[in-house]
């Protein structure tokens, strides 16, 4: 073989190296693709030149050879260190969920904290306001709770919360907005909802409450709720307006004598 000839082929040689060495590094984090370089070029190329005669090709076999196995070992551990990161990445979105979904939650009855309402509330205010839709607020607050704590217990007491906060969800419908705003204090939100009608869905919430049966030791407790109802007026500005109007109602009810609904209006 003439000494141009030789050159030519090393030459051919480097530069097809060069490519496979250059893609492999660019897929190297994904070993397929390593794979199909080191399987379509590098092979074919280092079996070629271990059949040509010749201590260059040979040398050249040689290297190829060992830069093929490099590659494949460099490309599995990056790729078991990229597959550790996603894995990782995946996990931190996981965690990242579950916190922001406990900040926003109650933790006692699973419903909507203060702050998770305050913020719906709002949202579904200027959604109802910028869509000239009726929105009404109850306040709802069970009646003698400290008596139940006092008399029972406190976890007795908590599992009355519970179980309000389980009837108030199964009574509602999905789009309604529910939440715990403290104690034993609830608020609900009802879009697209005039005043009549909220007024009835107050109703069904308290003979919902009502119907609770709570085994406790040999006797059975009863919880009864009070009620207040609201609905946004042309005056009023925000959701925190419209349930502190459905609070003041709320305080009708309980004066009255308590299991009861107060539409609000004086
Ligand atoms: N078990 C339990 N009790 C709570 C929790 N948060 C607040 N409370 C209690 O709820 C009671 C509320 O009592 P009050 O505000 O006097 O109201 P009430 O006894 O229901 O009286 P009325 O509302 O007038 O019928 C207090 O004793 C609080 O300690 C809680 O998470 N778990």
């Amino acid at each position: 073989m003439s000494r141009d000839s030789l050159l030519s082929q090393v030459m051919t040689l480097f530069f097809a190296i060069g490519m496979a060495g250059s893609a492999i590094s660019a897929y190297s984090a994904y070993r397929s693709m390593t794979l199909a370089a080191v399987a379509l070029v590098l092979l074919p190329t280092t079996l070629w030149l271990f059949t040509e005669p010749g201590t260059e090709q040979r040398l050249l076999a040689v290297t190829t050879l060992a830069f093929s196995i490099f590659v494949m070992r460099a490309t599995r551990e990056l790729s078991d260190a990229l597959g550790s990161l996603l894995r990782l990445r995946r996990e931190l979105e996981i965690q990242h969920r579950i916190a922001s979904n406990a900040a926003r939650t109650d933790e006692l009855t699973g419903l909507n904290n203060l702050r998770a309402f305050k913020e719906q509330a709002d949202a579904m205010f200027s959604y109802t306001r910028r869509h000239g839709l009726p929105l009404c607020a109850l306040m709802l607050d069970i009646d003698h709770f400290k008596q139940i704590n006092d008399t029972h217990g406190h976890a007795t007491g908590d599992r009355v919360l519970h179980a309000v906060a389980k009837r108030l969800k199964a009574t509602l419908r999905e789009a309604d907005l529910c939440g715990r705003l403290g104690g034993e204090e609830f608020a609900v939100l009802l879009a697209g909802t005039e005043w009549h009608e909220a007024l009835a869905i107050a109703e069904k919430l308290r003979l919902a409450v009502q119907a609770i049966v709570l085994p406790i030791n040999d006797s059975r407790l009863n919880v009864t709720i009070s009620i207040g109802v609201a609905e946004a007026g042309a005056a009023c500005s925000d959701a925190t307006t419209l349930v502190s109007q459905a609070d003041a109602a709320m305080y009708h009810a309980k004066s009255n004598g308590r299991n009861q609904v107060h539409g609000g209006l004086a």
